[in-house]
Parts: C-alpha cells; structure tokens; sequence
C-alpha cells in the first residue's frame, strides 16, 4: 500500500501514505495540512477551479484567511486523479453534503481503503449516523471518524490538538491514529465509532445552545447548568445508540463540548450568539448543528429519550419558541433527581 515518491516537494517518507482530502474548506485543508506534517503525500480535493488555484499559490482566502498553506499539497478539482491510487481517504464535506460527495467519489474510491469520517452531523432527512451512509455508499471500504476539540485553524497553525479516530475495529482505529499523529496532533484511537460519531454530531447542538444564552445574556451560570444539563442528554442519546459512556467522557462528547460552548471561534457557537442578540442568520458561515438539531429532536421524541435541551434548540431554530419561552419551560420542568440519567 505504501510507495515511495522522491520527486520534488512531493516526497514522502517510506512510512507515508497517499492520503486523498475529499472537501477543501476549512477542515479538510487544515486536515490536508497536519496529513502532510504526518509525512504523508497528500491529495486535496475541491470541487472548485477556483480554490484549487489559490492553494497552489499557498492560501485558501475563502475558508482559512490569514493561514499560509506549506507547499506539498496536491489540489486538484479532478476526483479520479484524487483519489486515484489512495491509500487512505478523509471524507470532509460538511455533514448534509456527505451522501452526495461519496456518490461522486465511489466509483473512483479503491477497494479496502480506509474512509475517514471527519464530519459532524447527522443525516436531516433520514435520521442517518454517517458511519451508515458511508457503509451504504461504499460498502468495500472500512469506515473510521475523526472527532475531537480541533478548531481548523488551531491545527493549520499547528497548535497541539488531540483528537480520537474510531473505527469498529480497533486495530484500524490504532494504525489510523498511529499514521495520522505528528508532533502537534496527538491521536488517541477508539473501536466505538458509534460514541465518537455521536458525540462530535450533538455537541454542535449545545454549542449553537451556549452561544444563544450568551447572546441573550443569561448569564455564566445559565450557561455552566445547560452545558452539564446538555452533557446528560448527550448520554442518554449516546446509550440508546450503543455508544460507551466513556467515549462521551472524551475528546468527542465532553472534550468538544467544552472547547465549542466556550468559544465565539465555534461557528456553532457564533450562530447561537447571533440568534440570542437578535441579529441576522443569514449569510453566517456553516453551523452543522443547525441541521442536527431538528433531526436528534425528531429521533429523541421517537425513541422516548427526555432531550428538552436538544428540542428547545430545534423549536427556536424552527421559530416556534423564542429562547424567553424555552428557557421558561426548561426551569419550570418537573424537579427530579440529578443523577436520572
Ligand atoms: N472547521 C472546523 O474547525 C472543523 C470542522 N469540522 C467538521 O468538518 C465538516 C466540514 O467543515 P468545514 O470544512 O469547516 O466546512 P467549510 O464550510 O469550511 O467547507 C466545506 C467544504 O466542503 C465542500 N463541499 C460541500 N459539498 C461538497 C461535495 N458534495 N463534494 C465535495 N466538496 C463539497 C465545500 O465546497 C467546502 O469547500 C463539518 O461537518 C464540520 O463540523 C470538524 C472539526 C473542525
Ligand atoms: O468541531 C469543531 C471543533 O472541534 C468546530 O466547531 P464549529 O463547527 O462550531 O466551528
């Protein structure tokens, strides 16, 4: 599986991989970046001529202004030479594009590969994990996810990150985690794909929820009670779908929840603070909890799971509540014992 390439900006170390980057927004090119510090030879693919162009020249203006891009990334808006010969492939749309990238991609997706999972969402219309999408659409190739507290432009920097990769088989998850480690990316490995997958999809949910009580000026102590009280609903969920409670203790469940409700840098979070002040959504960058809550309401309310955080979310975003009017029915709930799980 291996090759040794010596030309140029483009050799890569015997241990090195070809690893082909499907989606060139902030993600996937920092991702790009820390595979390429990891000694791998690296595949970028974008679906525009235009971002192609401008990280050849070093920079993706678009998704990570300000961020140089190392030469030694190979972009390129061509799926077939992407994913040609790959020996790894990370899946970085966002998590509602997924179904469609794997559509282009599968014909051209070698056989036995690993596919990475490096989105976080669910499904809107199907109620889908993205482990079963990609299980459906390709059903040769074994499936991983990459999860964690990692703000895209921490890891373009090189800031020191630690994430969790899964994968059903440990063993994978291990040499996954193993090859994708550099320096400033340390990769601890799981065999619960599930918990990892689920955890990075629900904390997007909270994050828009954190942003919201700031932004309405709820305080710091409305705040600290949704997280924890977010957390429990994240367990339970988490537990419906078979995900170990420790996966949730981690990087994926409590790890990103505290980087993404604490920070205006969350995207998520900047949502929700935009909706607590009032101003316009429209326009603002991608927010995946926004589809991700109706859809964990809608999954919460069918296997009975108590989610009243996750479904006050969804009826804000739908406009059937004001957060005055979500934050009264969540104080006056029926008192129960905290630790109900
Ligand atoms: N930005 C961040 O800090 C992090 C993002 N993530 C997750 O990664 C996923 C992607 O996020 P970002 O890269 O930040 O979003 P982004 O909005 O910066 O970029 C998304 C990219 O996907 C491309 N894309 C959309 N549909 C596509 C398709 N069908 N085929 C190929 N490319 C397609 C877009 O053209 C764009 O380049 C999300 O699920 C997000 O939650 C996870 C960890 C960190
Ligand atoms: O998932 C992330 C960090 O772990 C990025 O969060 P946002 O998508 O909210 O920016």
């Amino acid at each position: 599986m291996t090759e040794v390439v010596t030309s140029g900006a483009q050799a890569k170390t015997p241990s090195g991989w070809r690893v082909a980057v499907l989606g060139a927004g902030a993600w996937g090119t920092a991702l790009a970046l820390a595979m390429l510090r990891a000694g791998h030879f690296v595949r970028l693919y974008a679906r525009d001529a235009e971002t192609v162009a401008a990280i050849d020249r070093g920079e993706n203006p678009r998704y990570l202004p300000g961020i140089a891009i190392e030469p030694g990334i190979v972009a390129t808006n061509d799926i077939a030479a992407a994913l040609s010969g790959a020996d790894c492939v990370l899946a970085v749309t966002p998590a509602q594009s997924l179904r469609a990238a794997l559509a282009t991609a599968g014909g051209h997706v070698p056989n036995g590969v690993p596919l990475v999972l490096c989105a976080k969402g669910i499904e809107r219309d199907t109620g889908a994990l993205l482990s079963a999408i990609a299980e459906e659409s390709l059903p040769n190739n074994p499936v991983a996810a990459l999860s964690g507290p990692s703000f895209a432009s921490d890891v373009a920097r090189g800031l020191p990150t630690a994430v969790v990769v899964a994968a059903r088989n440990g063993d994978l998850a291990a040499e996954l985690a193993a090859r994708f480690s550099a320096e400033n990316l340390r990769c601890y490995s799981s065999d619960d794909l599930i918990g990892v997958e689920i955890g990075g999809a629900l904390k997007n949910v909270f994050a828009i929820a954190a942003g919201a009580v700031t932004g309405a000026g709820l305080g710091a102590s409305a705040q600290a009670a949704m997280v924890t009280r977010g957390f429990v609903e994240l367990r339970r969920i988490g537990a419906a779908f078979g995900a170990k409670p420790e996966t949730l203790m981690g990087l994926s469940g409590l790890g990103d929840l505290l980087l993404t409700c604490s920070s205006a840098q969350s995207r998520n979070f900047a949502y929700g603070l935009a909706l607590g002040q009032g101003k316009p959504l429209a326009g603002l960058p991608l927010a995946e909890g926004v589809p991700t809550a109706g859809i964990a309401a809608r999954i919460a309310a069918e296997r009975q799971i108590e989610a009243p955080i996750i479904s006050a979310v969804a009826a804000i975003l739908d406009g059937k509540v004001t957060i005055g009017q979500a934050v009264t029915a969540l104080m006056t709930r029926p008192l129960k014992t905290e630790t109900d799980i």
